[in-house]
């Protein structure tokens, strides 16, 4: 707050700041005082003074009936600026619905509205407001409305495109999963986000609309007489400007000095805020065949179970599949870790299991069911429940998982109030119990505090806090601590593994760290361009991972235990493009067993044991090195 208050300081001792502070106290204080002060000398006709130039009694002489031009101008001041601003207030609300629709609409809809918000964009605003002014009609009503909705398709294309920056966040996922509905998903956490360029360009929009209603009532059809404003007294002084200029040139500068003050105003809060001037929805559609993988027997505890998932992206050439037929299942109470290089699909897997991909991504599945559920079938709201309850996602960025404008207890109560109907009170109780059973302290006070004040390894515990104001049954954590220092890293793997002991609940830890994966879960699945290459008990690393690209990990997290006197091991090559994948092994190029076989034909990955598969042609049979075995067993997360 402090903070915020010096730069808002700072800000109005500039001279941009000062001028904008002046010049807009100025048209308030006349737009208040003014008709007070001096209205009935701006209404009083004197028939001895008709038509006369600027004079001691008339500064700047008088109209066609004798009215002293100065003090019209002055009182005009109201009028003018009044219905400037109700113009812009109406103008960027029905943007701020107009670029919001599509976010609460059906997909089909959707586009509509934003295809005519496209369309109207791209006709000049004086014209819009031209052509609306003819169908609501000449007079102060009409030409209202007419600026305002000339103004409102550039707000809802800025609302739509400041809005679709926000609903790619972490906040707003997390919010998704927790089953918050569209419509309070957009009240509380998508406006409160973009309010703040919204304001500045309505400032800065509200000068326009003032320029614009000058325009419609010189031109006739604005403000009907014997009413006045600036536009009609410059088209009144128009009249006689070869015998009184000062006639038509006195309103003129009230609008320019009226708009430059409210775009001042609009350029220094953009200084000081630092502006610069879809929902998820999972489709059945073809996407290209990407391979199988072998079906796997699955128990009666099997609370996820994920058979041949496929996630798919519409290039211009054609498909980008970067999950090809991943198959697993997730016990009740198991954790189960998905490692494999960056862009090896592990994100979107975790994504996809929690109908968070995006559209313009596909997702198809053999099997994608949740608690016996399937995700592809079962209709989006009847889905809100079951997975804002049982099901919970942590993010990687600790900074863009919560709602930067809302407590956090407040945000931990959101889902209690939403699943389990408790009042507004009861839901803030739990909240802060959940707080302290993540061993946040003083967690009463800290619930009411923003999460910027909060640390980082703080709001990762706060987040799975979160995911436990449900009964979750499934926790699926995204590279949770790669943000943190290694001592809060291990906090955190130590409250995963506590709240998976405590609650029965299973986990799917994704990470790029096989050492993490392997002190945290029971079982692993290695993840190779789009693909599980391995699926193997963290207990069964020490006698040797079977595949290639697993005993090249284990070995490449050696590095920064290794004797620097030894050459490191690393994996030679990069993992391919999702549009590149060979055919064949797509870890053959890489690999140092691979044979022609390799190059042609793509292994499946089959049971090696019961809780073994691998997918590779050539799998490794001896233990792995004595100096891998050490650094997936050293120091447990319990
Ligand atoms: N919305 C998207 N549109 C197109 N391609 C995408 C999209 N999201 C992800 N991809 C691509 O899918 C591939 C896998 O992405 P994913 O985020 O699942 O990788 P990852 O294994 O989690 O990697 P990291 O560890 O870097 O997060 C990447 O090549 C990525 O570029």
């Amino acid at each position: 707050m402090g903070r915020r208050g010096s730069k808002w300081l700072a800000a109005a001792r500039t001279p941009l700041g000062a001028c904008s502070i002046v010049l807009l106290t100025l048209v308030v204080a006349l737009a208040v005082l003014a008709p007070i002060l001096w209205q009935d000398r701006a209404f009083a006709v004197d028939t001895d003074a008709i038509g006369q130039g600027p004079s001691g009694t008339h500064l700047l002489g008088t109209d066609s009936l004798g009215r002293d031009i100065l003090f019209r101008v002055l009182v005009a001041t109201r009028l003018s600026v009044t219905l400037a601003v109700l113009a812009t207030v109406i103008g960027v609300t029905v943007g701020l619905v107009l670029g919001a629709l599509p976010s609460v609409l059906p997909r089909a809809a959707g586009r509509l509205v934003i295809s005519v918000v496209t369309i109207a964009v791209a006709f000049p605003g004086l014209l819009l407001a031209l052509f609306f002014a003819v169908i609501f009609g000449v007079g102060t009503h009409g030409a209202v409305l007419a600026i305002a909705f000339a103004m409102a398709p550039s707000f809802a294309r800025l609302a739509q495109t400041l809005a679709a920056s926000v609903v790619g966040r972490d906040f707003v996922s997390a919010a998704k999963v927790a089953g918050v509905g569209r419509i309070r998903l957009l009240v509380r956490h998508v406006l409160p986000n973009i309010g703040e360029p919204l304001v500045v360009n309505a400032t800065i929009g509200a000068g326009a609309a003032l320029l614009a209603f000058a325009g419609l009532s010189f031109l006739g059809i604005g403000v009907q007489a014997p009413d006045f404003d600036w536009g009609r007294l410059l088209n009144e002084g128009l009249d006689g400007i070869y015998l009184n200029p000062a006639a038509a040139l006195a309103p003129g500068v009230a609008v320019v000095l009226a708009g430059l003050a409210f775009n001042l105003v609009g350029e220094a809060v953009a200084g000081v805020v630092g502006v610069r001037t879809r929902s998820a929805r999972i489709g059945r559609r073809s996407v290209p065949a990407a391979g199988t993988a072998a079906a796997e027997e699955h128990g009666d505890d099997a609370l996820l179970v994920v058979e041949n998932l496929q996630v798919a992206f519409p290039r211009p050439s054609g498909w980008t599949v970067p999950v090809r037929g991943v198959s697993f299942t997730v016990r009740a109470g198991e954790a189960v870790g998905v490692v494999g290089e960056s862009g090896s699909g592990k994100s979107l897997t975790g994504l996809a299991v929690s109908r968070l991909v995006e559209t313009p991504g596909v997702v198809t599945a053999d099997r994608l069911e949740f608690a016996g559920t399937p995700l592809l079938t079962t209709p989006e709201r009847e889905l809100r429940g079951l997975l804002g309850t049982s099901l919970a996602m942590v993010f990687q960025d600790p900074m863009t998982s919560f709602n930067p404008t809302r407590r956090i207890g407040r945000q931990l109560a959101e889902v209690s109030e939403q699943h389990q109907g408790l009042p507004r009170r009861k839901a803030f109780e739990r909240a802060v119990g959940r707080l302290r059973s993540v061993r946040i302290p003083a967690a009463e006070r800290r619930a009411r505090q923003y999460p910027h004040e909060f640390s980082g390894g703080m709001r990762q515990r706060a987040m799975i806090g979160m995911g436990l104001m449900g009964e979750p049954r499934l926790i699926i954590a995204d590279e949770p601590t790669t943000a943190l220092d290694v001592t809060v890293q291990r906090q955190l793997l130590r409250l995963l593994a506590r709240t998976r002991t405590e609650g029965d609940t299973a986990i799917l830890l994704i990470s790029h760290d096989i050492a993490v994966v392997s002190q945290t879960c029971d079982r692993m699945l290695v993840m190779y361009a789009g693909r599980v290459v391995e699926d193997l008990l963290t207990g069964d690393l020490a006698a040797g991972p079977r595949h290639p690209y697993t005993r090249a990990l284990l070995a490449a997290t050696l590095e920064l235990d290794t004797d620097r006197a030894e050459p490191l091991t690393v994996i030679p090559g990069r993992p391919p493009e999702p549009d590149r994948v060979p055919a064949g092994c797509a870890f053959a190029a890489r690999c140092p067993a691979a044979t022609d076989q390799c190059l042609v034909e793509d292994p499946v990955l089959e049971s090696v044991t019961a809780a073994h598969r691998v997918a590779c042609w050539h799998p490794q049979e001896d233990a792995a090195p004595e100096r891998a075995r050490e650094a997936v067993t050293a120091g447990g997360a319990e």
